[in-house]
């Protein structure tokens, strides 16, 4: 109860009373100072009371601007790895998880912070779902130097004449509160499109300009990045990364 009569008044009161004329009506009790409230998002995993730090474990650009806007709502700072200085991560398994894990704990053990890795790829259907986890080197196969325009340019070479032009963009996320948790968060999201003949379209990265979705009439290379966010594999997987991070490493929080 906030409303006190002066017989309820506590020892400390009384005893300012003290100091003052005896016969002044005693000052009314100032209310203790709310709590405030919880500060957000703070790690539940690292002592003190800093905002929690999540290492993106990825070196790709395209990649980092749409995690980073997608995940922004969790009020954490995300950073790029190569800013901590980690080196790029072998990726040697033959499934998007098992690399995204390697990549996260990669990042994890070199920069001591919780990370999160993303591990991507094209699956073409008339290739049985190749090139899946090499996607990244495919133009090397065909000799080409590695680049996202050699990339492209040598899966249009492959598709010549392939009718089938089916595929998927997979995307794996794996977090990890440290490099030896027994307990990985993994979020997957998948899209389905068709291989264009030519690239069209000059927005995102990879194979963006390759990539039609009949359902927009449009490559993801023209959609602008929130748009690619709210349809694509990546934002699929994050959006699902996001809320089993806030449910198992910050719980208690909106
Ligand atoms: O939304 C996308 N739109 C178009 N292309 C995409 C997308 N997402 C991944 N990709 C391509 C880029 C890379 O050629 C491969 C993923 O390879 P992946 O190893 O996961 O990524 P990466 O080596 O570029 O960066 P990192 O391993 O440091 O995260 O698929
Ligand atoms: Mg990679």
């Amino acid at each position: 109860m906030n409303v006190r009569s002066p017989k309820s008044t506590p020892p400390s009161a009384a005893l300012r009373k003290k100091s003052t004329t005896s016969k002044s009506t005693p000052k009314p009790i100032p209310k203790p100072t709310p709590k405030p409230p919880p500060k957000p998002n703070r790690c539940p995993c690292s002592p003190g009371d800093s905002t929690m730090q999540i290492v993106l474990a990825s070196g790709n650009r395209g990649k980092l601007a749409e995690l980073q806007s997608t995940l922004a709502p969790l009020g954490v700072e995300l950073i790029a790895q190569g800013t901590l200085g980690v080196p790029e991560a072998e990726e040697p398994h033959h499934t998007f998880l098992e690399n995204a894990l390697a990549k996260a704990r990669h990042a994890s053990a070199h920069s001591g912070l919780p990370a999160i890795a993303d591990d991507a790829g094209l699956c073409v259907d008339a290739f049985g779902g190749q090139p899946g986890v090499t996607t990244a080197d495919y133009a090397t196969r065909f000799g080409y130097p590695k680049s996202d325009a050699n990339n492209v340019r040598a899966l249009l070479e492959q598709m010549q004449g392939v009718e089938d032009r089916r595929a998927s963009m997979v995307c794996t996320l794996v977090a990890l509160r440290s490099a030896t948790d027994p307990e990985p968060l993994v979020a997957t999201g998948r899209v389905t499109g068709l291989i264009t003949r030519t690239p069209v379209g000059d927005q995102g990265f990879g194979f963006d300009p390759v990539m039609f979705l009949p359902a927009f009439g449009k490559t993801f290379a023209e959609l602008p990045t929130d748009v690619k966010n709210a349809h694509s594999h990546r934002g699929q997987a994050a959006r699902t990364m996001l809320a089993l991070i806030r449910e198992r490493w910050l719980p208690g929080l909106p």
